[in-house]
């Protein structure tokens, strides 16, 4: 009940689309039978009283009714076609707005082939049950009320004979009905395991051959398939058994009514013609019983698709948050801020208390593990604290509106994602208002602009697959332009520049100060070269922060940042508490 109640949310938006669809259908079902209904006429009063000057106007009614439910039927499909793929789309859009507002460990822990057949099956399912196979259930529920009035009108006992033995057929479907929802829900959850097993297999195929695990790959394949085919073959022999048990008892039917409508008619009882329909409508009846009831079953399995759509609609969002903030940034608080990730006990971040200065250039350092990369994710709110508060000019983080504090920061992530497009639409990522010169600029910052140029196509050239045809270095380096582009009140840059060479990192990163200077940019790294000239080093520890100053001061100190650059010139790697 309660996810008809979901559905209806949507449908109520359609509902005059879908209940026009719904009323032509019956319309032309029932013009249809009208149409059947000129045999009578043509039988009895044509053939047999020999009225041939009636014979023009049996072709006449025959004509326009038949014409009528050509015409209706036509539209109908049309309308349920067309409402079908609207549906579609706005549940299309609706889901991928609550993707984006769904936590990212909900995102992370999903397999992506997941949340593509939320989009391609069940979605579409959900839909064109709503707009198609609902109206032709309606269709045919008013076909055979409309049926059950002729028969019942012509013979009552055909009719009686009709509903007993379809009354025994509806027992059938509702033994069935729950079983077979079961195993739907179950064989959809086993084609998505197969889904993300195929996503997984060509995703990982470097590897796979790298490390000569072909064989592996194979078996661990086959034998998600065969769990997938298991639960298919096990609802197809369901479906037989249901078929063959309900086939039987309406043939039975069949012939009980043409047993009584030939003895009736040997006696006088009814005329040829009305025989002739009524055992042809009661033929039609235990059809369009069999299709409501079809439906009827059908129902119980989409709605297992409908469960796991409303599922994945209630899930767990992220507050959009209702304040503005339009003022600039001036203050960025962790107060007493733990934290964990969903799923684990222990606290990435430990009673943190951090105020971040702005206008200025910040550097977070530590050993591996220390929390930094968490601080950015709490800051792009990919996760909530557990416990304390973030503030942003005073406000609570989770208070302010979504749009307003995302339209003032950029990020570059250590492993960035291009998209399989040109290097100028990963660049501007669909950002109006940013010129070509602007986005040129920005690239001959990141030191990326030359080698753009050398490219035949230059900034059109086509990226592979998350960017495979640049190296590590050349994808952050466009990331590192697309995050300074339209220069950010807020820029963070999480082992932004790991992958480049000392000589081309220091010269972006000359550029970056310049470029920067009186804003916000908050480092995360481990080379010593990429930090030192921070106006403030915050040095992590096991999710606390243990020191802050300048690199000057922090050397002086002698303590934990000492330490971790001690270790540096040590193993003369060139990078701290990596
Ligand atoms: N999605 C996650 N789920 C569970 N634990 C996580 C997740 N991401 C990170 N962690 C854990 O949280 C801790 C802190 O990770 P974080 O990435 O913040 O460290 P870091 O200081 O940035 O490390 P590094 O310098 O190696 O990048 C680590 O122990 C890590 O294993």
């Amino acid at each position: 009940m309660k996810t008809i109640r979901w559905i209806w949310v949507y449908v109520s938006k359609a509902r005059w689309a879908i209940g026009l669809s719904m009323l032509v259908l019956v319309l032309g079902q029932s013009a249809q039978i009208m149409a059947q209904g000129s045999q009578k006429f043509l039988i009895d009063d044509v053939l047999v009283g020999k009225h041939y000057d009636k014979l023009k106007w049996v072709l006449l009614y025959f004509t326009l009714t038949y014409l009528t439910s050509y015409v209706l039927n036509w539209w109908g499909r049309y309308l349920t076609r067309m409402n079908g793929l609207c549906l579609h789309k706005h549940m299309g859009s609706s889901l991928m707005s609550v993707i984006q507002r769904t936590p990212v460990s909900s995102i992370q822990s999903g397999r992506t082939a997941k949340w593509v057949q939320y989009f391609t099956s069940d979605i579409q399912q959900v839909s064109t049950f709503v707009t198609d196979e609902l109206p032709r259930g309606i269709q045919q529920l008013g076909g055979t009320l409309l049926l059950i009035a002729i028969i019942g009108w012509n013979s009552p006992v055909v009719l009686g004979i009709v509903t007993v033995f379809s009354v025994l057929y509806i027992a059938i479907g509702r033994y069935f009905a729950p079983i077979m929802r079961k195993q739907v829900r179950e064989m959809q959850e086993k084609r998505g395991e197969l889904l993300t097993k195929i996503e997984e297999g060509i995703s990982s195929t470097r590897e796979v051959i790298a490390f000569n695990r072909m064989a592996w790959e194979e078996k661990s394949f086959r034998g998600t398939f065969a769990i997938f085919f298991d639960r298919v073959m096990q609802n197809g022999k369901l479906a037989n058994s249901q078929l063959l048990l309900s086939n039987s008892v309406q043939w039975i039917g069949r012939m009980a009514v043409l047993v009584f409508g030939g003895y009736s008619v040997i006696k006088g009882n009814v005329s040829i013609g009305a025989f002739v329909i009524v055992y042809q409508y009661s033929n039609q009846l235990f059809t369009n019983y069999q299709t409501v009831f079809n439906f009827a079953m059908n129902m119980s399995g989409q709605l297992a698709y409908s469960d796991r759509v409303k599922e994945l609609f209630e899930q767990e969002k992220i507050g959009e948050g209702t304040r503005e903030l339009r003022a600039p940034v001036k203050s960025i608080e962790f107060e007493s801020v733990t934290f964990a990730y969903p799923g684990t006990e222990r606290h990435v971040l430990n009673d943190l208390d951090l105020s971040l200065p702005t206008g200025r250039k910040l550097a977070i350092v530590g050993a591996s593990g220390g929390g930094k990369s968490t601080i950015t994710q709490l800051l792009l709110r990919f996760f909530e604290p557990s416990s304390g508060c973030i503030r942003i000019n005073g406000i609570p983080l989770s208070d302010i509106r979504m749009t307003d504090w995302m339209g003032k920061l950029s990020v570059v992530f250590q492993e960035p994602f291009l998209l399989p497009d040109t290097i100028r639409n990963n660049l501007m990522l669909g950002r109006v208002g940013i010129t070509d010169e602007q986005m040129i600029d920005a690239c001959r910052s990141a030191q990326i602009h030359d080698f753009i140029e050398s490219l035949e196509q230059g900034y059109d050239t086509v990226v592979g697959e998350r960017g495979y045809t640049l190296s590590g270095g050349q994808r952050q380096r466009v990331a590192i332009a697309r995050a300074m582009m339209g220069d950010p009140e807020l820029m963070i840059m999480d082992e932004a520049t790991s992958a480049l060479d000392m000589e081309t990192e220091q010269k972006l990163q000359e550029n970056l100060d310049k470029r920067r200077a009186g804003k916000t940019t908050i480092v995360i790294a481990h080379r010593l070269s990429t930090i030192r000239n921070a106006d403030l080093i915050l040095v992590m520890h096991q999710g606390r922060l243990v020191e802050q100053g300048t690199h000057e001061e922090l050397m002086a100190k002698d303590e934990a940042y000492r330490r971790l650059v001690s270790t540096m010139s040590e193993n003369g790697a060139g990078s701290i508490g990596a």
